[in-house]
């Protein structure tokens, strides 16, 4: 069974960034260091989970549309808890367009893993600097992606783009009950178990199962959550896609994000955010 991780420059367009390429067996992953970053996960040498959007960009500060960004220490516009007089705070987060270390690697016969950190002095209004680590592990059971970071005020997201190949046809399962609903601003309830895209969608689903299963219209993925208390699940869909400069128009048409969250400014625990991606093949 192979089991390696290989440094390597440049992903896709992503010319000259710098990026580890896992594999385990069939299975490759590649995690960029600007962000920790994951880029690509292929269980079987030809299939591509994850969406990265062609028009992707990574100088200038700016985040990278696709992958699994990581959201932390706060998920979309800062809350109130971390403002300050005078300074804007970038969405969702310090992290996305920093350059992770290396931390740790390991192979052996029941997983390839690599470890990234990131130490950042305090910013303005923070007590203390701030450091967290993203664990990544492929194995025959899938890909799984860790967030740790120390007790404080925190919020945090590994928002995942996921491939699809007909919008119409996707469906995440099960996303009943409560949801906030950030496109229409107002809470609401789901009654059918399964959420379809129809229209933009930017939903915080806070009663969210441990296990979620996502029908791509070709393919069927299950997402296992850990230390979670909210699903995020967005599409742009025609007219944000216009506006997003790093996403081609039709760009909505190729992927959904279904986001494994931790949002309640009441938790100061430490984190242990994960988001477990298993693919389990075609649909029949
Ligand atoms: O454009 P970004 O900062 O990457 O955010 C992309 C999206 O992320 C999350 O899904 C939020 O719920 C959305 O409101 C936001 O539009």
């Amino acid at each position: 069974m192979a089991a390696t991780i290989e440094a390597v420059s440049g992903f896709a367009h992503l010319t000259d960034l710098p990026c580890l390429r896992l594999v385990y067996g069939q299975a490759t992953a590649v995690i960029s260091l600007y962000g920790a970053h994951v880029l690509s996960y292929q269980p079987d040498g030809n299939t591509e989970v994850l969406y990265l959007s062609p028009q992707a960009r990574w100088k200038d500060n700016t985040p990278i549309r696709g992958g699994v960004p990581v959201c932390w220490p706060w998920f979309g516009p800062a809350a109130a808890e971390f403002q300050q007089p005078g300074i804007t705070r970038p969405s969702h987060g310090l992290v996305r367009n920093q350059l992770w270390q290396l931390k740790g690697q390991l192979t052996d016969h029941s997983n390839t893993q690599v470890r990234l950190g990131i130490d950042l002095p305090a910013p303005a209004g923070f007590p203390s600097p701030l450091n967290a680590e993203l664990e990544l592990t492929l194995s025959a059971d899938g890909l799984q992606i860790a967030l740790f970071a120390p007790a404080s005020l925190q919020q945090a997201a590994l928002h995942s783009y996921f491939c699809v190949q007909q919008l119409e046809q996707v469906e995440v399962s099960p996303l009943a009950g409560v949801y906030r609903d950030k496109v229409k601003n107002e809470n609401a309830r789901q009654q059918q178990s399964s959420l379809t895209f129809t229209e933009e969608i930017d939903r915080v689903y806070v009663e969210t199962a441990e296990q979620l299963s996502v029908s791509t219209g070709q393919h069927q993925l299950t997402i296992t959550q850990q230390g979670h208390d909210a699903s995020v699940l967005w599409n742009p869909w025609q007219d944000k896609a216009a506006k997003l400069t790093d996403l081609p128009d039709q760009g909505y048409l190729d992927f959904v994000c279904v986001e494994t969250a931790r949002l309640s400014l009441n938790n100061q625990n430490p984190l242990h955010l994960v988001q477990h991606i298993r693919y389990l093949g075609q649909l029949v």
